[in-house]
C-alpha cells in the first residue's frame, strides 16, 4: 500500500493539473474498490471458517453420539417432545429410567439433529461428569441475563464464574454463616407475626408460608435486616415469582420474540423488578456507610425488632452479602444483575425445601415431636443459636431427608461448551453434548437407599451410639452418600448449601420450640411432587395451622 502510494505521488511529479485531477479521482476509486474487495474477502474467509467449524463440531457430535448407547430417535425432532411441548417432568424421568434399564448406565438422547442429551446413573459416572463437566447449559445463562441483566454468577461457561463463585462461598461460609441463625430467628419472628392474621383468617398456605420465610431469610442476608420492614418487600417478592413463572419459556427462544406482547410484558416485570432492587441497594448504601460500616446515628438510634419496626440496642446486620457482591464488582449493573439472580435461585429453592420439610412435618407429627425433645433437650426455653443447633442431628437428618424426596429440579445439568469429556470408561461425550444427571433417579434408588427409599425415614442419615435404651444419634457424614445431590456436587455445585442448610434448621428449630404445626383437616394430604417454575414443588400444597405449645 505504502510502495503504491509513492509509486503514484512519483508520477504524479511529471502530470497537468487536469490530468492530476482525473488520476486522483480514479485513485481514489480504485483505491475504494481494492478495499472492499479484500474486506469481502474477509469477510468471506471468516465465515467460511465459522461454518466449517460449526459443521466440524456437528460432525463430531453425531459420530461420537452415535457409539453411546441410546434408543433410536423416533423423529427428525428425535425426543425433544419429551421435554417441551407440555412433556412432564415425571414423564421424562419415567422414560430416561426405562432407557436406563434397558441401554445401561450411560445414555444418550436425540432432541433434534443438532442436540444431544448425554444422561448419567451411575454414581461413580456421575461423580466424574460432574468433577470434569464444568460448563452449564447456555440456555441457564440466558434465562438470567434475560431476566436480570449482565451478571457474573449463574453463566455458562466456568471461566467466566469460577472467580465469583469463589468470594461467594467465602462469605457465605464465613461470616454470613456465622450469622445465619440470627438472620432465621428474626424472620420466623417477623414472618409469623405477618401470618398471624392469614392464620386469624383461617388456613394458612404451605406453600406461601414457605415462600414468606425464604424470602425473608434471603433478603435479610442480602441487604440487612431492614428488608424486613421495607415497605416495597411484598411487591419484590410477588415480582419475582411471576419472574419465576415464565423466565425458561422466554428465554428458550433464540432470538427475542419481540414481535410477542407477552414477552413485553415479561420484560416490564423485569425492569420493575431492577428498579426496585436498585431502590434497595441505593438505601443500604445510605444505610450502612459506606456498605457494610453501619453509620454511627443509624447505630445509635435505631435498629430492628421483632415487630418490623426499629429499636435502640439491637444489633443490625453489618455483614450484608450485599457487601461482599459489591467489594468485588465494580459494575452497577452487574451487582444488580448478580443480586437477583441469588435472590431468584436463592429463593425458589430454599423455599422448596422449607415447604417440603413443613409438609413432612405435618404428615409425621411423631418426628415433629421428636425434633421438639431435641430442641427442648438442647435449649430449654431460650432461644436456639446455631451451635445449638449443631447439637440437633435429628432435625439435620429431617432437613436432608426432605431435600432427598425433593431436589430442587428433576435434573441436574452441564456441558462441556469446548471440549470432548473423556470418560474413564472409555465413553466420549462430545463437545456442546448436554449431560444430565437424573436426581430424582438416582435419590429414589432402591440400590442406593433400601426398600423404602420412596418413603420418608430421616434415620437413614444417622448411626445409633449403643445398644441400650439411653443410646443416642449422630449424623452420618454426607460424603459417605455419593447419591444424595439435592445440592449437585462436582465443579458447578451448589455455594450456598452449608448456608442454607444451617438458616432452615435454626428457623425450624425455632419455630417448632414455639409451635406444633398441624394440618387443616381435610387438607390433600399426599402432595405429589411436580415441576412448576423450573423447581420441583408439592402440589397441591397442603394447608397447615400453626398452634402455639403451652409451655
Ligand atoms: C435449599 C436451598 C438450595 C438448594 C436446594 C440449592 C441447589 C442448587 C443446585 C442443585 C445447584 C446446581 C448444582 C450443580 O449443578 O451441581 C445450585 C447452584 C448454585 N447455588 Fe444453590 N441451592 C440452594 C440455596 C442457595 C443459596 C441460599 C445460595 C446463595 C445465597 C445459592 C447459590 C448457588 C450458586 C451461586 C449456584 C451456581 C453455581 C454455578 O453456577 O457455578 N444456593 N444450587
Amino acid at each position: 500500500m505504502a510502495a503504491f502510494v509513492t509509486s503514484w505521488l512519483f508520477e504524479l511529479g511529471f502530470k497537468n493539473s487536469g490530468e492530476l485531477g482525473r488520476e486522483s479521482g480514479s485513485f481514489f476509486r480504485d483505491y475504494a474498490a481494492r478495499e472492499i474487495n479484500v474486506l469481502l474477502w474477509i469477510s468471506l474467509i471468516a465465515i467460511t471458517a465459522l461454518l466449517l467449524r460449526k459443521i466440524a463440531a456437528l460432525l463430531n457430535l453425531w459420530a461420537k453420539g452415535q457409539r453411546i448407547p441410546g434408543p433410536p430417535c423416533p423423529s427428525f425432532h428425535g425426543h425433544s417432545k419429551l421435554i417441551s411441548g407440555g412433556g412432564s417432568a415425571e414423564k421424562f424421568s419415567e422414560f430416561l429410567f426405562k432407557s436406563h434399564e434397558k441401554y445401561g448406565s450411560i445414555v444418550r438422547l436425540w432432541l433434534g439433529p443438532t442436540q444431544l442429551l448425554v444422561s448419567v446413573r451411575d454414581l461413580t459416572l456421575i461423580k466424574e461428569v460432574l468433577e470434569k463437566a464444568e460448563d452449564k447449559l447456555p440456555l441457564t445463562g440466558r434465562a438470567f441475563r434475560l431476566a436480570f441483566g449482565r451478571s457474573s454468577l449463574f453463566v455458562s461457561s466456568f471461566e467466566k464464574v469460577q472467580h465469583k463463585r469463589e468470594s461467594l462461598a467465602l462469605q457465605l461460609n464465613g461470616k454470613l454463616l456465622e450469622r445465619a441463625s440470627a438472620v432465621s430467628l428474626r424472620v420466623v419472628d417477623c414472618v409469623v407475626a405477618r401470618m398471624d392474621s392469614i392464620m386469624a383468617k383461617g388456613l394458612l398456605d404451605c406453600r406461601s408460608f414457605s415462600q414468606h420465610m425464604s424470602f425473608s431469610i434471603l433478603g435479610a442476608t442480602l441487604f440487612g435486616e431492614s428488608f424486613l420492614s421495607w415497605s416495597n418487600a411484598i411487591t419484590y417478592e410477588e415480582l419475582l415469582m411471576m419472574i419465576a413463572k415464565d423466565a425458561c419459556f422466554w428465554a428458550s427462544y433464540n432470538v427475542p420474540p419481540v414481535w410477542k406482547r407477552g414477552f413485553w410484558r415479561y420484560r416490564h416485570l423485569c425492569k420493575k423488578l431492577k428498579s426496585l432492587t436498585q431502590e434497595i441497594i441505593q438505601q443500604c448504601k445510605q444505610t450502612y456507610n459506606p456498605l457494610g460500616e453501619m453509620s454511627k446515628t443509624f447505630k445509635d438510634t435505631t435498629a430492628w425488632n421483632a415487630g418490623g419496626t426499629f429499636s435502640p440496642n439491637d444489633k443490625v446486620l453489618n455483614d450484608s452479602l450485599l457487601e461482599a457482591l459489591n467489594n468485588q464488582l465494580d459494575h452497577r449493573e452487574e451487582l444488580c444483575g448478580s443480586i437477583m439472580g441469588v435472590m431468584f435461585h436463592g429463593c425458589l429453592t430454599t423455599a422448596g425445601l422449607i415447604g417440603s420439610i413443613l409438609a413432612r412435618l405435618v404428615m409425621h407429627p411423631e418426628i415433629q415431636d421428636k425434633i421438639y425433645s431435641e430442641v427442648v433437650a438442647v435449649c430449654n426455653n431460650s432461644k436456639p443459636e446455631a451451635t445449638d443447633v449443631q447439637k440437633m442431628p435429628f432435625l439435620f437428618a429431617t432437613v436432608y431427608e426432605a431435600a432427598r424426596l425433593l431436589p430442587a429440579g428433576p435434573l441436574l445439568q452441564r456441558c462441556s461448551l469446548k471440549h470432548d469429556l473423556e470418560l474413564n470408561t472409555g465413553v466420549t461425550v462430545p463437545a456442546g453434548a448436554i449431560v444430565v444427571v437424573p436426581i430424582q433417579l438416582v435419590q429414589m434408588d432402591d440400590s442406593c437407599w433400601g426398600s423404602d427409599a420412596n418413603q420418608f425415614n430421616p434415620y437413614r442419615f444417622l448411626s445409633r451410639l449403643g445398644t441400650d435404651s439411653r443410646s443416642t444419634f449422630v449424623l452420618n457424614g454426607l460424603n459417605e452418600k455419593s447419591a444424595f445431590l439435592p445440592f449437585g456436587s462436582g465443579t458447578r455445585a451448589c455455594v450456598g448449601e452449608r448456608f442454607a442448610v444451617l438458616a432452615i434448621a435454626t428457623m425450624f428449630a425455632y419455630l417448632l420450640q414455639q409451635f406444633e404445626v398441624r394440618l387443616q383437616p381435610g387438607s390433600e394430604n399426599h402432595p405429589k411432587p411436580t415441576m412448576k417454575n423450573c423447581v420441583l414443588e408439592l402440589l397441591p400444597s397442603p394447608k397447615i395451622v400453626l398452634v402455639g405449645r403451652k409451655s
